[in-house]
């Protein structure tokens, strides 16, 4: 039998445990400030998402070691690695940013051919925001969704899938390049009616590709950030259309298209008045048969060292095999991608597209768990 004595007997022990805590975590903190001295004479960052990966890691190996459900720890030293990187730009009177490029890179920049997408004219990351979610700098986002909506139940399915296992974003294709014209087409705009609903039911923004001109006004009304697809990267039209869109867009890297190229594109979006672009490497073509397309993994740091615009990774597209989607979406994160973009479907071998690099939702809730230490 319980009693008030034992409660009282507990919470003595809990003031210890807090006594302890609290000196740990000052402790904590003043070596928070002795870090911070110590990387602003090096010119680091205040952030360092691969250590806090690091350090989360070892937590959640100590904790299933012991037999202990990780998730609330890991989720209490979040927040702690939070208040120290609050800490650490405060100190530096926010701004932590270097004013100028090294003179090598700004000589390199000076001339491209692209200047509003270019670091020189954009020193500090740009940050893109789809409704409440908020894309590059510091924020690591979670795109996740079907291929294709192919029904009212599937995009469902996949929003509260999506919801449950901590995504930012919607994904799900109603116009589909496909590239044989016997092969599903996508819903079209009744399409983009289920998966405006599914993303207002589960408060998801929802993005989506636009594959025409004639297209960009009903997208634009139904979805909250526009993709652009591999194969449309140089439509012009299409870019200098979406300039005028009024929606955030997504843009792919082309599949035999260059870096420069790729931010030249995203130039014409931003010099016809729009400048939320964020790029998504996806694969581009090689050689080598093994994976449907090589990712180019050093794409991600390239364009973080020439543009201040968020780049995401979308290593369905790219794998085109749902066995390596986690390493790569791990790796993704490892390099400093803003975010990854993740193909799911509740039936994968039933998917009227893309089947074999779509996760399963038990798949996906590893994949989540798996890159939890960036988010
Ligand atoms: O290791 C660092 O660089 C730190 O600044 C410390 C610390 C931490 O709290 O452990 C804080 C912020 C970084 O993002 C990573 C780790």
């Amino acid at each position: 039998m319980s009693s008030s004595h034992q409660i009282s007997a507990i919470r003595q022990q809990l003031d210890h445990i807090d006594h302890d805590l609290t000196k740990q975590l000052i402790a904590r903190f003043q070596s928070i400030q002795s870090i911070l001295h110590a990387k602003q004479g090096l010119d680091w960052p205040a952030r360092d998402h691969g250590r806090e990966a690091q350090i989360l890691q070892g937590i959640q190996a100590l904790a299933e070691q012991e037999n202990v459900d990780p998730s609330p720890i890991v989720r209490l030293f979040k927040t702690i690695m939070q208040e120290s990187v609050k800490l650490q730009k405060k100190a530096r009177g926010h701004a932590p940013s270097p004013q100028t490029l090294p003179p090598s890179l700004s000589e390199a920049l000076e001339k491209k051919s692209y200047k509003l997408a270019s670091r020189l004219n954009h020193i500090e990351d740009s940050l893109v925001s789809v409704n409440e979610v908020v894309i590059g700098g510091d924020h690591r986002t979670v795109i996740a969704g079907p291929c294709a909506v192919e029904s009212e139940g599937q995009i469902m399915e996949c929003a509260a899938q999506a919801k449950q296992q901590g995504a930012h974003i919607l994904r799900g294709g109603c116009f589909k390049p496909r590239s044989s014209p016997y092969s599903f087409q996508g819903m079209g705009v009744e399409g983009l009616k289920l998966l405006e609903n599914a993303g207002k039911e589960y408060g998801l923004p929802v993005v989506t590709e636009v594959m025409a001109i004639d297209q960009v006004e009903v997208v634009a009304k139904h979805s909250d950030l526009l993709q652009v697809g591999a194969r449309n990267m140089q439509n012009f039209d299409l870019l200098r259309a979406l300039g005028k869109a009024g929606k955030p867009v997504v843009l792919k890297r082309g599949l035999m298209a260059t870096i420069d190229e790729w931010l030249s594109s995203a130039e014409y979006v931003m010099a016809h008045g729009n400048r939320d672009v964020i790029l998504c490497e996806r694969g581009i073509r090689s050689f080598d048969q093994s994976t449907r397309n090589t990712l180019d993994i050093s794409a991600v740091p390239v364009v973080k060292e020439r543009s201040h615009l968020p780049v995401i990774v979308d290593p369905s597209h790219a794998a085109g095999k749902w066995q390596y989607i986690l390493d790569l979406s791990r790796a993704s994160f490892a390099v400093g991608a803003h975010g990854i973009m993740i193909e799911i479907h509740p039936k994968p071998e039933e998917a009227l597209s893309d089947g074999p690099q779509s996760l399963k939702f038990d798949r996906f809730e590893a994949l989540m768990l798996a890159v939890s230490p960036w988010l």
